[in-house]
């Protein structure tokens, strides 16, 4: 990518692709093409055909997608799977269409099973049954990373996937009922810690274990591969460590100082037991996380106090 070449970030509102711009632009790229969601709907056709035929972009990098954590996965699921396979489906094709020379499609670690053995590598997909609270999201995803696959075989052109693990930083989607247990932990102490609560509901059991990477990093990661990596097989990026719900509920109740009880309602869904990315892929092209977890959180909850009001605002 030299320094001119335009490219369009979809979804640059969101937490990726505002962390994917912020990226570009501190590398010198200046020719960015963006649109909102209101401005064009990647759902439809048409108006992803009409927008890439006006800006006629070089490269994409496709941040957009229908997310949320695992409830609204779980809720909305006929949205998640026809959203997502509308998106991916039109922005894809019509980046062939126009002649794009690379594109970077996100996935999610979700694409594995459920049972998957630990650390999940790249060759683990599709070896069994996924995850049932967000198998609608998963099936989307993987069928994006086959079109990213499909496309390069047949067309020759250099559509690549990346598979981050669960994120979280700067302007994630703090909403209570839709968003992931980070940003939703974070708010539930902090408002706790406000209203001079005695305690916090975390859901399920807290034994799950996740990966958790800051989206800074995520977006390192990203250019990396948009400079350094051609293949049709798609690449996991994650840190490859891994905290249990309750370890995660534990450092953000010190992060924020609340000093109340954690209490469990274990009728909400615990999900995937365990979810660990298989790194070694990216390691050995060179890239690794920088960004320590307590250094992640301390930056996020930061950003989320001095954006509250404009966050509570916008509901
Ligand atoms: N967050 C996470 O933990 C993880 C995310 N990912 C993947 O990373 C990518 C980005 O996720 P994330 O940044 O968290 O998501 P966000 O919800 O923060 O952002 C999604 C973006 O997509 C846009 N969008 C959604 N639907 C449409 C549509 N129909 N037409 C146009 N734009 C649309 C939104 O636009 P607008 O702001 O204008 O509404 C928003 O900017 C996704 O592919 C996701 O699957 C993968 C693993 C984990
Ligand atoms: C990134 C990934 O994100 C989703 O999968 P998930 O990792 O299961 O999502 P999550 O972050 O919402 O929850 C992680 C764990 O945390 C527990 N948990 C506790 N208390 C709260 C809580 O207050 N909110 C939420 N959301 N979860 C909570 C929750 O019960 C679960 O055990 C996918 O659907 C899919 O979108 C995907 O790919």
């Amino acid at each position: 990518m030299d320094k001119t070449a335009k490219i369009y970030v979809a979804g640059h509102r969101g937490l990726v692709g505002s962390a994917v711009l912020r990226a570009l632009q501190a590398q010198g790229y200046t020719n960015l093409v963006m649109a909102t969601h209101q401005e064009v709907d990647l759902t439809r056709q048409e108006a992803v055909e009409a927008f890439f035929a006006q800006h006629q972009p070089d490269h994409v990098i496709l941040s957009a997608a229908k997310v949320g954590g695992i409830q609204a996965n779980n809720t909305y699921r006929g949205e998640f799977l026809y959203d997502n396979l509308m998106i991916e489906a039109n922005v894809i094709h019509s980046a062939y269409q126009h002649g794009v020379k690379k594109l970077l499609f996100l996935g999610s670690s979700c694409i594995y099973p459920k049972l998957c053995p630990q650390p999940m590598s790249e060759d683990a997909l599709l070896t069994g049954p996924l995850e049932p609270t967000n198998e609608p999201y998963a099936i989307a995803k993987i069928a994006g990373l086959k079109l990213c696959e499909n496309y390069s075989r047949q067309y020759g052109v250099n559509y690549i996937s990346a598979m981050p693990t669960n994120l979280y930083g700067i302007n994630d989607n703090f909403d209570l009922a839709n968003s992931h247990v980070l940003p939703a932990l974070m708010r539930k102490f902090h408002e706790a810690k406000l209203e001079g609560q005695p305690s916090v509901t975390v859901w399920g059991t807290g034994t799950p274990l996740r990966e958790f990477l800051y989206v800074d990093d995520l977006a390192d990661a990203l250019l990396f591969l948009m400079h350094n990596y051609d293949a049709a097989e798609f690449v996991n990026v994650g840190t490859g460590q891994e905290v249990s719900i309750k370890e995660l509920a534990t450092t953000i109740k010190a992060v924020v100082g609340f000093e109340g009880e954690l209490v469990f309602d274990t009728a909400k869904p615990d999900g995937t037991p365990r979810k660990l990315q298989d790194t070694s892929k990216l390691e050995a092209l060179g890239w690794k996380a920088k960004t320590s977890f307590k250094e992640g959180v301390e930056q996020t909850y930061r950003w989320f106090v001095e954006n509250y009001e404009h966050i509570r605002g916008k509901e």
